[in-house]
């Protein structure tokens, strides 16, 4: 086995496929047979629809799913700013949304020290924007989060985010989370997305704290990468993405008006946090069919490819998930992945060669090192980030170059035990007051330390013997 795949625990069932046209029903008989919307849909359910898409979509880009559900979404008071949102958006609470929003471009390079794990948040309000670009109520461009969730979101709560479709790489601790669609289960190594508008709940998993980083879609949805002259399969394969089958709770409360509000919904709406209570559990749909929905990827899984020639190639070809722009090939977003893999190329310099892009690439750690990066304090290391903004130049550290340069070159294994991965965007990405200072996990010294002392090998034009 190349690299470790997960069992799945009994509690959990999936249904397999990528952008497939899934249905699952809870209790027998919920989902009506040919009708979206008849008179009274069965088992006297609501039917409500959920859309990821204008309704005049393409049909190969076209987002929708029925929900057959106890009450309707849209029974409950109105959403009021949250009390104390979260310092961790974007910026403290009393902070106006400009300032909070505000990004800052920097043509440096950065490098964060793993961030923090924290107690006393969970999945949402431990939640930090990082850095971004664009605007979610343009529907325009993505952000990046680190998330460090030390508790369960509380067990009658629920949160969605209306600013886009959520992508989650979990680095510690497990994830359980409870979609309106079913439940998934995501540890590191895999990761989810959930779309936006779904309603989730996450609970830590033996109360072991969590951390991880999101990219969060402000446009479209994550699609396969082309395969191109790979062929019709590889690197990630659509089989292998799992999405929940329906569960539900049946907890509908007080029918009368004033009644007691128990669960509490939160919603991110323009990177702002607004919260409301209402009196049935946002997870009462016994039964779905439609192809928005959320889904788990076991990232040991993907087919690695590489060259059994000669030469680095393009990190395109670890890409698992991709964002399309209105461009063809250049995307909002890449998630690319560096799994473990052999190393075989004859003649080559093997790690990443050095080089200033017109994409802008944000780097995380899930576990083990990189190959073009030191490891250790100071280092790049698991928890930790770096983002190498458009045309920042970068490549391996100095003493990973010199390694490189004088190694042996037989086939090499590596990465084992390890996966580095990537947020690749063609758009320039600002940092926020939270990633630049609040979290006070810049390195100072990454550029000195990496490429401070980096060597000339130039030996003045002499014409080398073959
Ligand atoms: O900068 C990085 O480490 C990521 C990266 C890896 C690679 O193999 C080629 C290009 C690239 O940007
Ligand atoms: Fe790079």
């Amino acid at each position: 086995m190349p690299v470790t795949q997960f069992e799945i625990p009994e509690k959990y069932q999936y249904q397999n496929g990528f952008d497939s046209y899934l249905e699952s029903e809870a209790a027998p008989g919920a989902l009506p047979i040919g009708h979206n919307s008849p008179q009274k849909p069965p088992l006297g359910l609501y039917a409500e629809k959920l859309s990821g898409t204008a309704f005049t979509a393409p049909r190969h880009e076209n987002k929708q799913t029925w929900l057959y559900r106890i009450l309707p979404s849209c029974a409950h008071p109105p959403f009021v700013a949250a009390e104390s949102p979260s310092e961790s958006l974007v910026g403290k609470d009393e902070t106006p949304l400009e300032k909070k929003n505000k990004l800052h471009y920097i043509p440096n390079q950065l490098r964060w020290d793993p961030f923090d794990h924290e107690s006393g948040t969970d999945f949402v309000s431990g939640l930090h924007l990082v850095a971004g670009a664009g605007d979610p109520t343009l529907k325009q461009g993505l952000g990046m989060y680190i998330y460090a969730a030390g508790k369960s979101m509380d067990q009658k709560s629920a949160f969605y985010s209306a600013d886009g479709d959520l992508l989650v790489v979990p680095q510690e601790g497990a994830l359980d989370i409870k979609t309106e669609f079913g439940c998934l289960l995501v540890r590191p190594m895999e990761i989810a997305v959930i779309p936006r508008g779904v309603k989730y709940r996450v609970s830590l998993v033996d109360g072991r704290p969590a951390r991880g980083y999101a990219l969060e879609l402000y446009q479209g949805h994550f699609v396969l990468p082309e395969l191109g002259p790979i062929g019709s399969n590889g690197l990630a394969n659509a089989r292998d993405f799992q999405a929940p089958v329906a569960a539900f709770e049946e907890d509908h409360g007080s029918t009368a008006f004033d009644g007691p509000n128990t669960y509490t919904v939160r919603t991110k709406f323009n990177n702002s946090l607004f919260e409301t209570q209402q009196k049935h559990s946002p997870f009462d749909v016994v039964a779905w069919h439609g192809n928005y929905y959320p889904f788990k990827y076991d990232l040991g899984r993907f087919n690695t490819i590489g060259s059994i020639s000669f030469d680095h190639p393009d990190p395109s070809i670890f890409t698992v998930l991709s964002a399309p722009s209105d461009h063809v090939g250049t995307a909002i977003a890449d998630f690319v992945i560096f799994p473990p893999r052999w190393l075989v190329g004859e003649d080559t310099f093997r790690p990443p060669w050095y080089h200033r892009n017109t994409m802008s690439e944000f780097m995380g750690l899930i576990q083990g090192g990189y190959d073009a990066k030191k490891g250790g304090k100071g280092g790049f290391v698991p928890g930790g980030a770096s983002l190498h903004n458009v045309m920042s130049g970068h490549g391996p550290d100095m003493d990973s170059y010199e390694g490189a340069r004088n190694a042996e070159l037989k086939p090499l294994k590596v990465g084992e035990g390890s996966c580095a991965f990537m947020f690749e965007s063609c758009l320039m990405v600002g940092v926020t007051d939270w990633g630049l200072e609040t979290c006070q996990k810049v390195q100072g010294s990454y550029s000195e330390h990496s490429w401070g002392g980096v060597k000339v090998h130039w030996n003045g034009g002499k014409k080398e013997e073959k």
